[in-house]
C-alpha cells in the first residue's frame, strides 16, 4: 500500500480517546470497519506514561501488524523504533524534521502536521511523506489544536503545486463533514472521536469509507 492509499481511512487514538470500549477492541473493532492506517497517539492529563504506555503500544501494533494496517507513532521517536513501527507523525514543535529523518532512516513514513501553504511547502521540502492540515473544523480533541483553517486550504495547498502530494485532514471531522474534506482534495481523513468515542467504531469507520466510496 502507498502512503495515498493508507490515508484514506486514517485513525488516531490513544487511550483517553476510548470512551466506550478499550483501545484494544476499540482499534480491532476499527480495523474490522476497514481503516487504512493507525497511528498511536497517548495524549492528555490521563494518558499512559512509561511501560504502561509502551505495553499498549505493543499490543496495538501487534493488531496493525495482524491484519497489515500500517502503524505510526505520534510524536515519540523512540518508541516509534522500539515498536519497529512504519513511520512517525510530527507537528511543528516537535523538533527538526531533517533530525526525525535522519534517525529513522528512509524506510520509515514521516508526517508532518501543517496549518498554512508555507508550511505544507516546508514540510514537503524537509522530507515528509504526507501532511496533516487541520484542524478542519472545531474540536474539542486538542486542546492547543490551531485556529481553524477549514477544508479551503487543501484546496490552496493543492493549487499552489501540490496537486499530487499525499495529504490528509484532521480536526473535527464527523461523517456529516468528512464529505467537504474529501471534496477539497484531500486524500482522506484522518479521525480521533468520531470513530473511537462512538458506540460502533466498525460501524463508523465503515461509514466514513462508504462516504469516500461514493462521493468522490
Ligand atoms: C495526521 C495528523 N495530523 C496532525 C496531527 C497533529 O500533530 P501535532 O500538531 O504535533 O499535535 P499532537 O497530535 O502531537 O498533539 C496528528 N497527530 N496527526
Ligand atoms: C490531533 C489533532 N491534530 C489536529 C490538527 O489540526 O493538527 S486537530 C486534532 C484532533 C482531532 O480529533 P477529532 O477528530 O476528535 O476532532
Ligand atoms: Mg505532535
Amino acid at each position: 500500500m502507498n502512503v495515498s492509499e493508507a490515508l484514506k481511512l486514517y485513525l488516531v487514538m490513544g487511550s483517553t480517546n476510548c470512551r466506550v470500549f478499550d483501545p484494544e477492541k476499540t482499534l480491532a473493532e476499527a480495523i474490522e470497519g476497514g481503516i487504512t492506517l493507525f497511528q498511536f497517539r497517548e495524549k492528555g492529563n490521563e494518558a499512559l506514561k512509561e511501560n504502561d504506555c509502551l505495553y499498549l503500544g505493543q499490543n496495538l501494533r501487534q493488531l496493525c501488524k495482524k491484519n497489515k494496517i500500517p502503524f505510526i507513532v505520534n510524536d515519540d521517536i523512540e518508541m516509534a523504533l522500539e515498536l519497529h513501527a512504519d513511520g512517525v507523525h510530527i507537528g511543528q514543535d516537535d523538533g527538526d524534521p531533517y533530525r526525525t529523518r535522519k534517525q529513522i532512516g528512509e524506510n520509515m513514513w514521516m508526517g508532518v502536521s501543517t496549518h498554512s501553504i508555507t508550511e505544507a511547502h516546508k514540510a514537503v521540502k524537509d522530507g515528509a511523506d504526507y501532511i496533516g492540515v487541520g484542524p478542519m473544523f472545531p474540536t474539542k480533541t486538542k486542546e492547543d489544536a490551531h485556529q481553524v483553517v477549514g477544508p479551503d486550504l487543501i484546496k490552496t495547498i493543492r493549487r499552489s503545486g501540490l496537486d499530487q502530494f499525499p495529504i490528509v485532514g484532521i480536526g473535527g471531522i464527523t461523517l456529516d463533514r468528512a464529505n467537504l474534506v474529501y471534496e477539497a482534495g484531500a486524500n482522506g481523513v484522518a479521525v480521533i472521536s468520531a470513530i473511537s468515542g462512538a458506540e460502533s467504531p466498525k460501524q463508523a469507520a465503515a461509514e466514513f469509507l462508504s462516504i469516500k466510496a461514493t462521493k468522490i
